[in-house]
C-alpha cells in the first residue's frame, strides 16, 4: 500500500501532529507564518502530516471577504508557498482555504506535500443555519472521495460535512481509511458534548476511526474554543487537546492486521467544567478581541455593582491587570457604599482607578435645557443623561489613551432595554452580552473560588462579596432598585430564556407558574428594545441563541403572541 514515489514512504504508521491554533480573520500571511511554525514543530516531533482547523489561512468565519476576489488570491498564492515548503520531504499539511476553481469559490482544503498542493477537496455541506452563513458567500463542492496520501487513503470531510452522514458514508464506500476533519466550530454552552455525539455517530457508521481538529479564538461575537480530540474506530477516546488554549499534539497511529488505523497512547487533556468553560469563553473572546483590534489595554466604569466588577475581573484575566483602566464616576445618587465597592474591586484585581465626578456635566446639560424643558416633570431624560455623561467621558478618555471602552450590560438587561443607547451602551465590545444576570452572579461567586489555568488575574476574592450580595441598583435616582421595575431576576431570567432560547409560546412558558400578564410585559420589551440591541457593541456568544449573528428579529414589529 505504500507510496513508493514518496521519499518518506508510510510503512502501516502514520505520525500525524494536530495544529490548534488561533487564526486572525483576514491576516492571510500572519496565519501562513503560524501554519508555517506549527509544522517546522511537528517536523521536529518527526511527523508525517499536519492537520490544521477550517480555512486557516483565512481564519474562520471569513464572512464576505469570500466575496472579495483579491482575498482569495491573496490565501491561493499563500497555500502554494506552503505548498512549495514541503519540498523539503518533512511533513505534509492538510490546510485549509478557500479555493476558486472555474469561475467559483469554494470552502477547501489542499493536501500539500511533495513540493506541490497535491490534491483538493471542496466542502460539500455549507452550514446556514444559527451563526453561519456559507452558502451566501461558498459554492458547494461535490460529495468527496479520499484523497492519497504517501499510500494512506484519507477521508477530509469539512466541519459541518461530518454532522450529516451523507460524505463520511460516501468517503467510507471510496475506500477512506480514516477521517481527518479540519473544523471552524465555535463555542456555546455544552458544545463539547455536543461534537462528542456528533463524532461517535459518523464513527459507528463508518467504522473509521476520526481525528476533529478546531480552531481556537476569538472572532468578533464567536469564541473557538479548540478542544480538538480523536476517537479510535471502537469509539474509545484516542486523544483530547485543550479547550481555551493553542497546542500541537503528535499521536501515532499504526495499521493494524485488520487493516484499521489505531492510535498509541497519547494524552487525555480534562476538558472544564461549564462554570470554568463560560468563563475562559468570555476571557478568550474579549482578550482576541483587543488584542486583535491592536487597543493598548481597556478602560470602564466601575460603579460599585456586579456587572462592572465581573467585567473588570474577565478583563484583568484576559489582559493583566496593568491593562485595564477603571474610573468612578460618582453623582448625587452614588451612595458611599459602592464608591468603597469599586475601590474595593480595584483594589482587589490591582487595577488603576480614577474619580471623575459627574455633577458639572449633568448640571450643565439641565441648564442649556432648562428652558426648553421648563414646566416639563423629571423623568428618565434626566435619568439618561448621568448615563450619558458618562458615556461622554469614558468615550474621552478612550479616545486620548487608545484604550478601549468595555460595555457592561448583561443579557438580561439587553433583552428588555435596560440600558442608554449613547450612555452606558457606549463601548467596544461587552464580556458579559450573553450572560443572564442571574449567570453574572453565579459566575462572580464561581471566580472568587477558582481561578482557571492560563488567566493573568490572581486568585481569591477578585469581586467583593458586597457587590454580590447587595440588592443591585442603576442609582440614577434616590433609593432605585431595580426590582422597582422588573420581577425578580431568577423569574425574568426564566422567561427570558423561554423566549430567546427557545422561542416557546406564552402560553408554555405560563405553565412552568409565571404570570400570562407579567410574560406578556416581558414580551413586549423584548421586543421594543430590538432597535437598541441593533445598535449595542458586540459580546461574547455564550448561550445556544445570542444577540447579533444568531437572532435577527426585526426591528418594526407587530406581533404580539396571545395565546
Ligand atoms: N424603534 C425605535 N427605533 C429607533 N429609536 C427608537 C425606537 N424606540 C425608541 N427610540 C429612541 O430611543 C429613545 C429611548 O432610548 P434611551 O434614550 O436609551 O432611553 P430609555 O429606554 O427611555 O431609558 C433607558 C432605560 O434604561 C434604564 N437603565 C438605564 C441605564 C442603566 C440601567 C441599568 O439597569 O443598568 C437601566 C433606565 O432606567 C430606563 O428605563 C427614545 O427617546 C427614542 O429616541
Ligand atoms: N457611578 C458610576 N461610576 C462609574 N461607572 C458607572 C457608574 N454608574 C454606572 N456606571 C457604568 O454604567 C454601567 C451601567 O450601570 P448601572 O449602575 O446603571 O447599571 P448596572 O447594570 O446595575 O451595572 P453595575 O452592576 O455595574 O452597577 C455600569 O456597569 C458602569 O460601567
Ligand atoms: N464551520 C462549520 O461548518 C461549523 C458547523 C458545525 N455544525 C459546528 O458548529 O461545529
Amino acid at each position: 500500500m505504500s507510496d513508493t514515489t514518496h521519499p518518506n514512504p508510510l510503512d502501516g504508521r502514520l505520525r500525524l501532529a494536530v495544529a490548534q491554533l488561533n487564526p486572525t480573520v483576514g491576516d492571510i500571511s500572519g496565519n501562513a507564518g503560524l501554519v508555517r511554525a506549527a509544522r517546522a514543530e511537528a517536523a521536529e516531533q518527526g511527523a508525517d502530516l499536519v492537520l490544521y482547523s477550517e480555512l486557516v489561512i483565512a481564519g474562520y468565519p471569513p464572512e464576505d471577504l469570500i466575496l472579495k476576489r483579491a482575498f482569495i488570491e491573496r490565501c491561493m498564492e499563500e497555500v502554494q508557498a506552503l505548498a512549495r515548503l514541503t519540498a523539503d520531504g518533512g511533513p505534509g499539511m492538510l490546510v485549509g482555504s478557500p479555493w476558486l476553481d472555474e469561475g467559483k469559490v469554494y470552502n477547501a482544503v489542499a493536501l500539500l506535500d511533495g513540493g506541490k498542493v497535491q490534491t483538493l477537496r471542496f466542502k460539500y455541506d455549507l452550514p446556514n443555519y444559527a451563526v453561519f452563513d456559507e452558502k451566501r458567500v461558498f459554492a458547494a463542492g461535490p460529495l468527496p472521495g479520499p484523497m492519497d496520501f504517501r499510500g494512506i487513503r484519507i477521508g477530509v470531510p469539512i466541519c459541518e460535512d461530518i454532522w450529516n452522514d451523507e460524505v463520511c458514508e460516501c468517503l467510507s464506500e471510496t475506500g477512506a481509511e480514516i477521517l481527518l476533519v479540519p473544523n471552524g466550530s465555535p463555542y456555546w454552552e455544552n458544545r463539547a458534548e455536543e461534537r462528542l455525539q456528533v463524532v461517535v455517530a459518523r464513527v459507528v457508521e463508518s467504522g473509521l476511526p476520526l481525528v476533529y481538529c478546531n480552531q481556537l479564538g476569538g472572532q468578533d461575537e464567536l469564541v473557538f474554543d479548540g478542544g480538538s480530540f480523536a476517537l479510535q474506530a471502537d469509539r474509545s477516546l484516542a486523544f483530547q487537546m485543550k479547550q481555551f488554549d493553542t497546542e500541537l499534539s503528535l499521536s501515532t497511529w499504526v495499521r493494524n492486521e485488520d487493516e484499521i488505523w489505531v492510535c498509541e497512547a497519547a494524552p487525555v487533556a480534562t476538558l472544564p467544567d461549564l462554570d470554568e468553560a463560560n468563563w475562559l469563553a468570555c476571557v478568550q473572546g474579549l482578550r482576541d478581541y483587543v488584542l486583535k483590534n491592536n487597543f493598548p489595554g481597556v478602560v470602564l466604569g466601575l460603579s460599585g455593582g456586579i456587572d462592572s466588577a465581573i467585567c473588570a475581573a474577565l478583563a484583568v484575566d484576559a489582559l493583566g491587570a496593568d491593562k485595564v483602566h477603571a474610573i468612578m464616576l460618582p453623582y448625587r445618587y452614588t451612595s458611599r457604599e459602592s464608591v468603597r465597592d469599586a475601590a474595593d474591586c480595584a483594589d482587589a484585581l490591582g487595577i488603576r482607578f480614577d474619580h471623575v465626578p459627574i455633577a458639572e456635566p449633568v448640571e450643565g446639560f439641565g441648564r442649556v435645557l432648562g428652558g426648553l424643558f421648563s414646566g416639563c416633570e423629571q423623568d428618565t431624560t434626566e435619568e439618561n443623561i448621568q448615563s450619558r455623561a458618562r458615556g461622554v467621558i469614558l468615550m474621552a478618555i478612550s479616545n486620548k489613551f487608545g484604550a478601549m471602552v468595555v460595555t457592561t450590560g448583561n443579557k438580561s438587561e439587553m433583552s428588555v432595554g435596560y440600558a442608554t443607547l449613547y450612555g452606558d451602551m457606549n463601548g467596544g465590545f461587552n464580556p458579559i452580552k450573553d450572560l443572564y444576570k442571574t449567570q453574572v452572579y453565579h459566575l462572580s461567586e464561581w471566580r472568587n473560588d477558582h481561578k482557571p489555568a492560563g488567566v493573568l488575574g490572581t486568585d481569591g476574592e477578585v469581586i467583593p462579596s458586597n457587590i454580590i450580595t447587595k440588592a443591585p441598583t442603576a442609582e440614577l435616582r434616590e433609593n432605585q432598585t431595580d426590582q422597582d421595575s422588573l420581577p425578580a431576576y431568577e423569574v425574568l431570567d426564566d422567561i427570558l430564556a423561554c423566549l430567546v432560547e427557545n422561542e416557546m409560546s406564552v402560553a408554555d412558558i405560563a405553565k412552568r407558574g409565571h404570570d400570562v400578564a407579567l410574560i406578556h410585559r416581558i414580551e413586549h420589551l423584548l421586543y421594543i428594545a430590538e432597535f437598541k440591541r441593533r445598535q449595542a457593541p458586540p459580546g461574547v456568544k455564550i448561550t445556544s441563541r445570542n444577540f447579533g449573528k444568531d437572532r435577527r428579529y426585526p426591528i418594526t414589529n407587530r406581533f404580539r403572541d396571545r395565546t
